[in-house]
């Protein structure tokens, strides 16, 4: 091993073995039984859910709106567009785009996000500390309004639960203040930036392929004319649900998926692999593979649609991983990326600005996700 990849060892071996970032054991069980009953109950995947995102929705397009068709970075709105979601299941309620203190969370969370795997390791721990810092400001607010009968998100759902268990003499849980702090952060940087980049993917896609764009846009027009696009019409949006499809399975955000570590030795495809050995599982291998995809680097919706032009799902597509770890957001990320894109597209068209060439457009930036980097419409 040479001395840069023993340094990147390092800072892997940091960001993962240091307990800042993911759980396991039965913390990780028991927190992620938690967060997803709780999710569900503070509306995850259901009506009221999506109500919530439908809202969003119109804020969003008013920012747009405010645009007049001048060029402008997308990406500070949608941010405020989807990171409002989360507020809203975490902490109860939503923020004003321009209010600062929601401005600097958000600002927070990307640069924490950003940081992951990068060898500015002081700069993440300072950061860290800053979002511990707000957060258990913004927990002390909502305790100190805390209704048990009435929990507004998240948060309250889970010291409502500690209380309980501290009453009845429990005091060794794993409902602790830390295990809170992980949770909201783990939530917040798994459930924001990567419907954002998702989005922001979709929309350079489309400008990308303008064709594809019409065709979108003709069949949300006829299928659903100029109301609010709902779940409900997904059914009889074939080729947009297969547009939203390819857009994910071609973006390849989270490209090595999240650190899992084998509980015991293994034999797999062949190779032996000792228990406690860190494991990163290669999206490429699924959302790539040409025995799976007819054009696996192209942008090609066909890939989800049947000879009747009718919405196919694939076994290969795997965006959110699998099994016991797979991703917990992930109905309420499918719910976002339909409601926001199909309500972006039926209200604007999107076009690279002149002058900007393929090659700018097509700059990504790897920290844990792949980003577009910051591209004007
Ligand atoms: C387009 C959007 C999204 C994509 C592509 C995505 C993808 C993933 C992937 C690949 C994993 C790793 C799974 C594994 O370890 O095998 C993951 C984990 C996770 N995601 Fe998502 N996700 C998205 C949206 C969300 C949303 C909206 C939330 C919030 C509610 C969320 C919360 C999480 C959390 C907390 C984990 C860690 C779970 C654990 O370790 O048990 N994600 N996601």
């Amino acid at each position: 091993m040479n001395k840069e990849n023993l340094h990147i060892k390092h800072i892997f071996y940091y960001y993962f073995n240091s307990g800042i970032i993911w759980a396991n054991g039965d913390s990780w069980k028991e927190m992620r039984r938690f967060a997803l009953t709780n999710l569900r109950d503070f509306g995850m995947g259901k009506k009221a859910c999506e109500n919530k995102i439908t809202e969003e929705c119109d804020h969003l397009t008013e920012v747009l709106r405010k645009c007049k068709g001048k060029q402008f970075i997308i990406s500070q709105p949608i941010h405020c567009a989807v990171s409002n979601i989360i507020c809203s299941i975490v902490y109860g309620s939503r923020y004003e785009y321009n209010d600062p203190e929601f401005t600097s969370l958000i600002k927070r969370v990307n640069r924490h996000l950003a940081l992951m795997m990068s060898p500015s390791i002081q700069e993440f721990r300072n950061l860290d500390a800053d979002i511990r810092k707000h957060n258990l400001e913004l927990f002390r607010r909502l305790e100190e309004t805390l209704n048990p009968q009435m929990c507004r998100g998240f948060v309250d759902a889970f010291l409502v639960h500690k209380k309980n268990l501290e009453e009845s003499g429990i005091t060794n849980s794993h409902f602790h203040n830390e295990n809170l702090l992980r949770s909201v952060t783990n939530i917040f940087s798994g459930g924001s930036e990567t419907t954002v980049t998702t989005l922001k993917f979709g929309l350079l896609l489309m400008a990308k392929n303008p064709k594809i764009q019409n065709q979108v846009q003709e069949e949300l027009s006829s299928v659903v004319g100029s109301r609010q696009v709902q779940m409900e019409d997904k059914k009889n949006l074939s080729f947009t649900n297969a547009v939203i499809h390819e857009i994910q399975r071609l973006a390849n955000i989270a490209p090595m998926s999240l650190p899992h570590k084998t509980t015991k030795d293994i034999t797999f495809q062949g190779h032996f692999i000792k228990k406690g050995t860190t494991v990163y599982p290669l999206m490429v291998s699924v959302l790539f593979d040409e025995s799976e995809w007819e054009r696996p680097h192209s942008f090609y919706p066909a890939h989800f649609l049947d000879k009747d032009r009718k919405f196919v799902k694939r076994d290969a597509f795997l965006p959110f991983s699998a099994g016991r770890r797979v991703c917990p957001g992930e109905s309420l990320a499918r719910m976002e990326l339909f409601i926001f894109f199909t309500n972006l597209l039926q209200h604007f068209r999107f076009s690279p600005p002149p002058g900007v060439s393929e090659d700018e457009r097509n700059q990504v930036q790897l920290h844990l996700i792949v980003d577009p980097l910051p591209h004007k419409l």
